[in-house]
C-alpha cells in the first residue's frame, strides 16, 4: 500500500478500534445488568422462565424505530439478537428444540430467533420437538408451519391442536434450495432424497434438469445431506448451510420453483407472552356441519374490528366432513377488541383452542 493510503487509513481504523472497545465496555455492563434482572427474576418467581419474547421483541422494535443510519436497520435484528442471546445466556441457557440434524433450515430459523448463544436440541421428527419441550428437555422449539410455496406443514398443524404448548413468536425465512452431491458434480446419481417438502418446491426444476432421478423422501432435507455424505449415488435437496455442515459439493442453487419460496416457523413453549402492541394471535375453532357456519364463526372479528391475516383449514378426521379452521388475527389477546372477539367466537364454535398471542416478526 502507498503511503498516502496508509496515512488516511491509520486513523480511521484506530477510531474503528477506540469505539470497537466502548462497545465492548458497553456490552458489558449490558450483561451485568442481564445477571441483575436474573437475580430479581430468581428472587420474585424462582423458577419461571427467563425467556422473554415480549421483551425481546420490542427491544429490538425500538431500536429499529430510533436508528438514524448508516448503520443498516436489518443488521439491528440480526445484532441484536445475539446480543440479548448472550446476555439471555448468562441469566440461564435456553435450549431450543428443533427437526435437526445440523444445517437444517429448522436449526438456521431457531438461531435467527433466539441468537447462537442457546443449548441445540436435534430432534428427528416435528413430533419429537414438541415432546421435548413439553417434558421440559428443551424451553422452546421451532417448528415449520407454512411454505409459500406449498402451504401448510399439516404435521405441525396437527401437533397443535393435541399440544398444551403455546405460540410464542414467529420468524419466515427465505428458502434457497440446492443440489448438492460428495462430489459436487451428479456422475454416478441415481437418487435424490429431501423432505417431502422440499421435493415438493422443485419439482419443476427436477423434473427439467434431471427427470430420471428417482425422488426418495427423507425425514429433513438436513437428513438427506446427512445420506449424500455417506452414499455417492444419492444428491441431496437441501439449504447451503447442510452442503457447510456435511462437506458436500454444490451441483446447483436457488432450484426452487418460486424465487420468493418462504417458510414461516412458530417458536413454542410453556410461556405466556404479554402485548408489545404489535401482535398477532393464533388459534383453532371447529364449526357445526351446516350452511353459512364458516361465515357465522368469522362474524365477531369483523363486529369487533380484528383483521384475520390467516385461515387454514384441516380435516377433523371424523369421515364427516368437518374440518379444524386455523385462523391468525391482529392484536394480542389482552386487546380489548381481540379479548371480546375471541369470547364471541368460543360462544359460537363448536371447538375453540387458542395457541397464543406473541410478537409480529
Ligand atoms: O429483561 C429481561 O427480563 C432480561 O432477562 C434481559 C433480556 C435482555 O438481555 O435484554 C434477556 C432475556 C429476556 O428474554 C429478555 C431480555
Amino acid at each position: 500500500m502507498d503511503n498516502s493510503l496508509q496515512n488516511q487509513l491509520l486513523p480511521l481504523r484506530e477510531r474503528i478500534d477506540a469505539l470497537d472497545e466502548q462497545i465492548l465496555a458497553l456490552l458489558n455492563q449490558r450483561a451485568q445488568a442481564a445477571l441483575d434482572v436474573g437475580k430479581v427474576k430468581q428472587e420474585f418467581d424462582a423458577g419461571g422462565p427467563i425467556l422473554k419474547p415480549e421483551r425481546e421483541a420490542s427491544i429490538i422494535r425500538r431500536l429499529q424505530g430510533a436508528n438514524q443510519g448508516p448503520f443498516p436497520s436489518q443488521a439491528i435484528d440480526a445484532v441484536w439478537t445475539q446480543i440479548i442471546s448472550a446476555c439471555r445466556g448468562l441469566e440461564s441457557v435456553l435450549t431450543v428444540a428443533y427437526l435437526g440434524p445440523q444445517g437444517s433450515f429448522s436449526e438456521q430459523a431457531a438461531l435467527e430467533q433466539f441468537g447462537n448463544s442457546v443449548e441445540k436440541l436435534r430432534c428427528a421428527s416435528f413430533d419429537e420437538v414438541f415432546r421435548a419441550v413439553e417434558a421440559g428437555q428443551a424451553q422452546v422449539g421451532m417448528v415449520p408451519v407454512e411454505n409459500s410455496t406449498e402451504g401448510a406443514v399439516n404435521r405441525t398443524l396437527d401437533l397443535l391442536l393435541n399440544s398444551p404448548l403455546k405460540v410464542l413468536g414467529e420468524r419466515s425465512l427465505s428458502i434457497h434450495h440446492c443440489l448438492m452431491t460428495q462430489s459436487g458434480n451428479m456422475q454416478g446419481v441415481t437418487r435424490v432424497m429431501a423432505h417431502p417438502q422440499a421435493l415438493a418446491q422443485c419439482q419443476s426444476w427436477l423434473t427439467l434438469h434431471h427427470p430420471g432421478l428417482i425422488r426418495d423422501a427423507a425425514s429433513s432435507n438436513a437428513e438427506a445431506a446427512r445420506i449424500a455424505a455417506e452414499d455417492p449415488t444419492v444428491a441431496a435437496i437441501a439449504g447451503a448451510m447442510a452442503a457447510e455442515a456435511w462437506g458436500l459439493g454444490l451441483v446447483a442453487s436457488g432450484i426452487q420453483d418460486d424465487p420468493q419460496n418462504r417458510t414461516r416457523f412458530l417458536a413454542v413453549g410453556a410461556i405466556d407472552t404479554l402485548p408489545t402492541g404489535h401482535d398477532k394471535t393464533s388459534v383453532i375453532l371447529a364449526v357445526p356441519n351446516r350452511a353459512g357456519a364458516v361465515y357465522d364463526m368469522l362474524a365477531p372479528l369483523a363486529d369487533n374490528g380484528v383483521s384475520m391475516t390467516r385461515l387454514e383449514s384441516r380435516p377433523a378426521r371424523t369421515g364427516q366432513w368437518e374440518y379444524y379452521f386455523y385462523v391468525d388475527l391482529l392484536g394480542h389477546r389482552n386487546d380489548p377488541a381481540v379479548t371480546k372477539a375471541l369470547a364471541d367466537l368460543k360462544r359460537r364454535a363448536a371447538f375453540f383452542k387458542e395457541l397464543g398471542s406473541y410478537p409480529i416478526q
